[in-house]
This record gives C-alpha cells, sequence and structure tokens, in this order.
C-alpha cells in the first residue's frame, strides 16, 4: 500500500514536471511570438515590408523575367509569310512546346544564359552588286560567315575588297544559271540583272532562282528573294500596299524584269507551300547610296546623273565667270 502511493506521488510528480514544462514551452512561444509582433511592428516595418512587395510584384509584373525580347530585323523579317505552314528548316526555329522553355536560337532572339549564339552561315547571290556588297557588310558586321556567289555581269569586286583576308568572307566567281552545292543556314538570292541598260543583255534569272531553291530545299536554308517595286508594273494604287497585285505589261521592254521578278516571287511561294521552304520577298524601291552605278539608266541614277551634269555646268558656268573676270581684270590692268 506503502509502496503504491509512493508509485502514485511519483507519478504526480513526473506529470506535475511535465505539465510545467509545457507551460513553460507555451509561455516562451507566445513570448516569441509576441517579440516578433512587436519587432514587426516597431518602427512601422510591416508597413515598409508591405510596400517593398508591392513594388517587387510590380516590377516583375512589368518585366516579366522570361519575357522575350525580339527586334524586328528589317532584312529577314518581313513578317508576310503564313506561320502556320510547315516548314523544313529543323535548326534555329523557335519552338514553345515541351517543357515550356522557349528556345531562342532563331536570329535576333534572346539566347538562353550560358549559350552562345549561333553564327550563322549564308550565302548571298550576286554580292558584289550595290545593294548585295552592303548586306555583306551587314551580315559579317553581325558576326556571321559569308559565301559570295557572283558572275560579275555588273558586280564589282571593289565593292567587296575590304573583306579579302576576313576569314569569315569568301567570293566565288560563279554564274547561278548554273547549280552550285553549299553547305549554309540561309540564302539571299539577290544576283539579278537589275538595270534597264543590263536586263536587255541578260533578261531575267529564273533560272537561277530555281537553283537556289532547289539549293534551299536540299540544305534545309532559309531563302530570301530580293524582289522589286517593278512588279507592281504602271501602278494603278499608290503608295502601293503588298496586298496590290500590280498592273504589269507582259510584252512591253521592260517586261523581263518586272514578270522575272514576278515569276520569281511565285516560285518561292510555290516551294514555300510545296514544300515547306522558309521564305522571305523583299520588294526593293528605287535604292541610293555609296557604290551605286550611276549611268545604269535607273531612276536614282538618272536623278543623281543630271544633279551631277548640273552642277558640273553651274561650276563650269561659275569657273569661266571667274576666270573671265580674272581674265579681265588681267587683261586692264
Ligand atoms: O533594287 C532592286 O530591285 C534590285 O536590287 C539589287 O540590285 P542592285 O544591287 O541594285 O544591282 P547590281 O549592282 O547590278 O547587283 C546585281 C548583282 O548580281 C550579279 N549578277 C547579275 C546577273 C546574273 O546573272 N548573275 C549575277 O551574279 C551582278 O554581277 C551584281 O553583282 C538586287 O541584287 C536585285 O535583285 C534587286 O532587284
Amino acid at each position: 500500500m506503502n509502496s503504491e502511493l509512493i508509485h502514485r506521488s511519483n507519478n504526480n510528480n513526473s506529470n506535475n514536471a511535465q505539465q510545467q514544462q509545457q507551460n513553460q514551452d507555451q509561455h516562451d512561444s507566445s513570448r516569441s511570438t509576441a517579440t516578433i509582433t512587436r519587432f514587426s511592428f516597431r518602427d512601422q516595418r510591416l508597413i515598409f515590408l508591405l510596400i517593398g512587395v508591392a513594388i517587387a510584384t510590380l516590377f516583375f509584373n512589368t518585366f516579366p523575367l522570361s519575357q522575350q525580347q525580339r527586334w524586328p530585323d528589317p532584312i529577314i523579317d518581313s513578317g508576310s509569310v503564313n506561320a502556320d505552314l510547315p516548314t523544313r528548316r529543323v535548326l534555329y526555329q523557335t519552338s514553345t512546346k515541351g517543357d515550356g522553355f522557349e528556345t531562342a536560337m532563331k536570329l535576333g532572339g534572346k539566347v538562353p544564359l550560358g549559350l552562345k549564339a549561333k553564327r550563322l552561315r549564308i550565302v548571298v547571290t550576286g554580292g558584289a552588286g550595290f545593294v548585295g556588297s552592303h548586306l555583306v557588310d551587314r551580315l559579317i558586321a553581325r558576326g556571321d560567315s559569308v559565301i559570295v556567289v557572283d558572275n560579275f555581269f555588273t558586280g564589282r569586286k571593289e565593292n567587296l575588297v575590304h573583306q579579302f583576308g576576313n576569314p569569315r568572307f569568301e567570293l566565288i566567281r560563279h554564274d547561278v544559271v548554273e547549280p552550285i552545292l553549299l553547305e549554309v543556314d540561309q540564302i539571299y538570292h539577290l544576283a539579278c540583272p537589275a538595270s534597264p541598260v543590263h536586263y536587255k543583255f541578260n533578261p531575267t534569272n529564273v533560272v537561277g532562282t530555281l537553283n537556289m531553291l532547289g539549293l534551299a530545299k536540299r540544305v534545309g536554308a532559309r531563302f530570301l528573294l530580293t524582289s522589286t517595286s517593278e512588279v507592281y508594273g504602271d501602278p494603278l494604287q499608290h503608295p502601293q500596299v503588298e496586298t496590290y497585285w500590280g498592273n504589269v505589261n507582259p510584252i512591253g521592254v521592260r517586261s523581263c524584269y518586272d514578270e522575272g521578278k514576278r515569276t520569281a516571287e511565285t516560285l518561292s511561294m510555290d516551294y514555300h507551300r510545296g514544300l515547306g521552304i522558309e521564305v522571305r520577298i523583299a520588294r526593293i524601291f528605287n535604292t541610293y547610296g555609296p557604290r551605286m552605278c550611276i549611268d545604269d539608266g535607273r531612276v536614282v541614277s538618272n536623278f543623281v546623273a543630271q544633279v551631277i551634269t548640273y552642277l558640273i555646268s553651274i561650276c563650269s558656268m561659275l569657273c569661266f565667270h571667274i576666270y573671265k573676270y580674272k581674265y579681265y581684270v588681267y587683261i586692264y590692268s
């Protein structure tokens, strides 16, 4: 009996100790909660915390980390091609499928951290010409490797001489009416007699366009055709929008150029729709600038030539008057 009481009293003691410990723990935790609460409310810390959260939320909503910043490429991003159509290209295309990770190897897109931008291998036909040589400079400056294919019908080596010796530049004398096989990622097809003086000797370049489209199909390259505002012929609508079909005389003296480019556009779109080739078409309007040929009979060239002739005639008249004056002075003296 005695031992039982002792046992009970021992039990009671241990229960009391546990109870005290629990009370102590509760007291400690309520004290620490009170301390944290006091700490948070002291000096208006909570208000500052809430303001901080609000600013951070606003910032990340305005500039989300995963946002893709795409600058439109003035050369290749015409945006006129139907994006729903299938394409043969497997490299450098943007994919939003899968794990949500957006592959941004596409030109002009942001490259995922830690990956280097892929340098493209590009062929530029007609790259020794006026427009082509500037395009080559631009592509090389961007870091791409460029192969120029030109038969020098109207192009000049001087337009590219500053690139000679550059390891990312190659020049091949070749007529695109003959097929050529090159491993490239993109094709810029500019080779074409572009001025009335020249295209009457070498009218169209439909065969060259077919060869280059064939190359694009074989190697899965993206294809850009430099077309012309001449596809609108003698337009009845001003200014011309892309959807305007033009007003072209099919049998006139300039028709070889207009219709040649129209055929080239048709072929490009057929290769795109039928074979999935990724194509771009740029309709170039009258261009002017350094390296342009001022005697090739085009609108801008004619205008520049006329202005220069006019200026020369004014200068010679002035000189004549100055010399006449001097001469006159000389005689009288
Ligand atoms: O404004 C436009 O509409 C034209 O602009 C440029 O023509 P552009 O640079 O002004 O003319 P050129 O300086 O004569 O350049 C044409 C280049 O193609 C080359 N070419 C021409 C004809 C040919 O059969 N093969 C070939 O390689 C010429 O040698 C020359 O380097 C484009 O090259 C044309 O395709 C476009 O139609």
